[in-house]
């Protein structure tokens, strides 16, 4: 039988058989991959072998060829990142969110976004902040999670996919995820004693099951994000919107900051770049900088 690797804790992996509903398989790595070397990951699709199907117990055989693996959140066999931010309690952290999208694409995933809790903010400020991240080549949607709205243009986003769920803490993925899935209290019911993250325990990374080929994989808020294994002057290479005018400047390597006749500065100017991008833009260069120099 096959199925998906939902969570794994202390050598236990739970498996989801492919588009069924209710049923967890409680099973151990055994056999011939353990000698690979490869470790069975959260989003691995597997063979299993039935031990008992009363007990819903079994081995894992075979983790079925991957196609990807990411480190941060370690998870395989992911289609898109979306971050969900809250356009106002908790304020914004644009710079978190730039910081997100920088790690995404350095592992080869693209990200939706998410702007929840529009409801907060004036139809005005949520344009503004919408057009900039649109403007930077994101799929943006606008959503006011507890009150379903905006919810299903997002849901056809995800449909089909394996998408990783991040963001801060309290900025309404619980809400989004209950908004995506209202019947998630009764699929999860008989799950939860095996799988489901209680109020008080520790957030392992774990899977949901949506509907038919569609799964979310729920993250831990987080409150910081620190870039590894950038060059400063390879930030310009994921800032979108920067894309089309690297290589154009009058400097080789111009990195968009202090040399004349540039490009990017020029679009700042015209305003076909924000601000806002572009000052996060510079204070991650400055900081990659800073991180080389010890
Ligand atoms: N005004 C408003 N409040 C919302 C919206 N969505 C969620 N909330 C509220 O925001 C609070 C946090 O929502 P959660 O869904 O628990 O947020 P979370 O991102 O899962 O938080 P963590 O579990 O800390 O990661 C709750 O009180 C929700 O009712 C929204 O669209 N608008
Ligand atoms: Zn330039």
């Amino acid at each position: 039988m096959q199925g998906k690797i939902m969570k794994g804790v202390g050598g236990f992996y739970y498996i989801h058989p492919h588009n069924t509903v209710n049923t967890i398989y409680e099973c151990k790595a055994k056999g011939a991959f353990r000698n690979q070397k490869i470790k069975p990951a959260v989003g691995d699709d597997v063979e299993i072998e039935i031990i008992s199907e009363q007990d819903k117990t079994g081995n894992i055989v075979e983790i079925l060829p991957r196609e990807n693996l990411l480190i941060r959140p370690a998870v395989a066999n992911v289609d898109q990142a979306v971050i969900v931010f809250a356009l106002a309690d908790p304020k914004p952290n644009y710079n978190l969110l730039d910081r997100f999208l920088i790690m995404m694409e350095q592992q080869g995933v693209d990200t939706l976004i998410c702007f929840n809790k529009s409801d907060l903010v004036s139809g005005q400020e949520a344009k503004e902040i919408c057009d900039i991240y649109a403007g930077a080549g994101y799929q943006v949607f606008l959503t006011v999670a507890k009150e379903n709205v905006g919810v299903d243009a997002f849901r056809e986003a995800i449909r089909g996919k394996t998408s990783v769920f991040a963001g801060p803490s309290g900025v309404g993925k619980s809400s989004m995820l209950n908004a995506l899935h209202p019947q998630a209290q009764v699929q999860t019911g008989a799950v939860s004693e095996k799988i489901r993250r209680g109020k008080h325990t520790t957030r392992h990374s774990e899977l949901i099951y949506i509907e038919e080929d569609t799964y979310i994989m729920d993250t831990p808020g987080f409150s910081s994000l620190v870039i590894e294994n950038l060059e400063p002057e390879d930030l310009k290479e994921y800032f979108r919107e920067f894309e089309c005018y690297n290589g154009r400047c009058k400097f080789n390597g111009c990195v968009h900051i202090h040399e004349p006749e540039c490009f990017v500065k020029e679009a700042l100017q015209a305003g076909t770049i924000s601000q806002l991008r572009y000052d996060n833009y510079v204070q991650l260069y400055d900081e990659l900088k800073n991180k080389r120099r010890w």
